[in-house]
């Protein structure tokens, strides 16, 4: 069963620019404007180097916009937050720690009581499937179960909001498809918002409420696609034609976009 979410923003992005400074500037995103509902599912897709990490990393409050606005839940993103939480393609997890000891070394680290994260630490941990593994080492561990601990400790700290970059890039497509299913299945539970970067066409559609495709470089939003799949979702539904129309159709803005950015290099070589 799902658990109800108040309505409303979760995250607002307005007009929003960046520019790297130093020898050669780099302007990544320009007038991006994005809306997230509370306890929504939004994939954003793009070609590579258009923006979409330094759209996120902004979000989490790691990089500053150069100009325009962002907020989370009514307030102004100016800096991390642990209401925002960060799931990076590899879970960066510390190598001599173990599982446990990696789970709980946030809330360890912030003097936290034990009783505030150990129970909840301990059924995080069975949800992900590695209720026998406490006691492992990174390096024992494949990199499934790497990731599988990677969005545990992100959920410990109860963020509103998780923010995704190619989380499942980096896994074989059998293991990435069970985490899709592992990631909607903890998801249903409790809706947090959710903004999950992929190169992934298919996986996009498969999680999400709704897509956003961005341009290339400078990155602005290009289209935002409702996904009206029903949920639960279930790897079957990839074979649907509703699932195929929604694949040529987001497939179609990827290619055009493409096109375009190639016909604007050569214009200008
Ligand atoms: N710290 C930085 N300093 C200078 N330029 C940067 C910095 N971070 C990113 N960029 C540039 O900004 C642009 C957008 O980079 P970003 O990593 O956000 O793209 P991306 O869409 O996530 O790419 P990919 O899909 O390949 O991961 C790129 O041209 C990149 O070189």
């Amino acid at each position: 069963m799902s658990a109800a979410i108040e309505p409303g923003i979760a995250i607002e992005v307005r007009n929003v620019c960046k520019t790297f400074g130093g020898a050669r500037e780099v302007v990544a995103l320009r007038d991006v404007d994005l809306t997230l509902q509370r306890g929504e599912f939004a994939a954003v897709l793009g070609a590579s180097g258009c923006g979409k990490s330094t759209l996120l990393s902004m979000l989490a409050g790691f990089e500053k916009a150069s100009s325009g606005t962002m907020s989370a839940f009514g307030h102004s993103i100016e800096k991390p937050d642990p209401e925002r939480a960060m799931v990076f393609q590899e879970a960066a997890l510390f190598p001599w720690l173990s599982v446990w000891e990696n789970m709980v070394f946030s809330p360890k680290n912030r003097s936290m009581p034990k009783a505030r994260y150990e129970d909840k630490a301990r059924r995080l941990l069975d949800a992900v499937g590695l209720g026998a593994f406490h006691h492992h080492h990174p390096e024992q561990l494949s990199g499934g179960m790497k990731q599988r601990v990677g969005i545990a400790r992100a959920l410990l700290m109860e963020p509103k909001v998780l923010l995704m970059d190619e989380p499942f890039g980096a896994l074989d497509a059998q293991t990435r498809l069970e985490m899709q299913e592992l990631l909607l299945d903890i998801w249903s539970r409790d809706k947090r918002t959710v903004m999950f970067i992929t190169h992934d066409i298919e996986e996009a559609i498969f999680l999400s409420d709704v897509v956003y495709v961005m341009t290339a470089r400078p990155g602005t939003m290009k289209a935002r696609i409702e996904i009206p799949l029903g949920r639960p979702r279930h790897v079957d539904m990839l074979t649907t034609p509703e699932f195929s129309e929604l694949r040529r159709q987001v497939m179609g803005l990827i290619r055009e976009e493409v096109a375009r950015a190639r016909a604007e290099a050569s214009a200008a070589a």
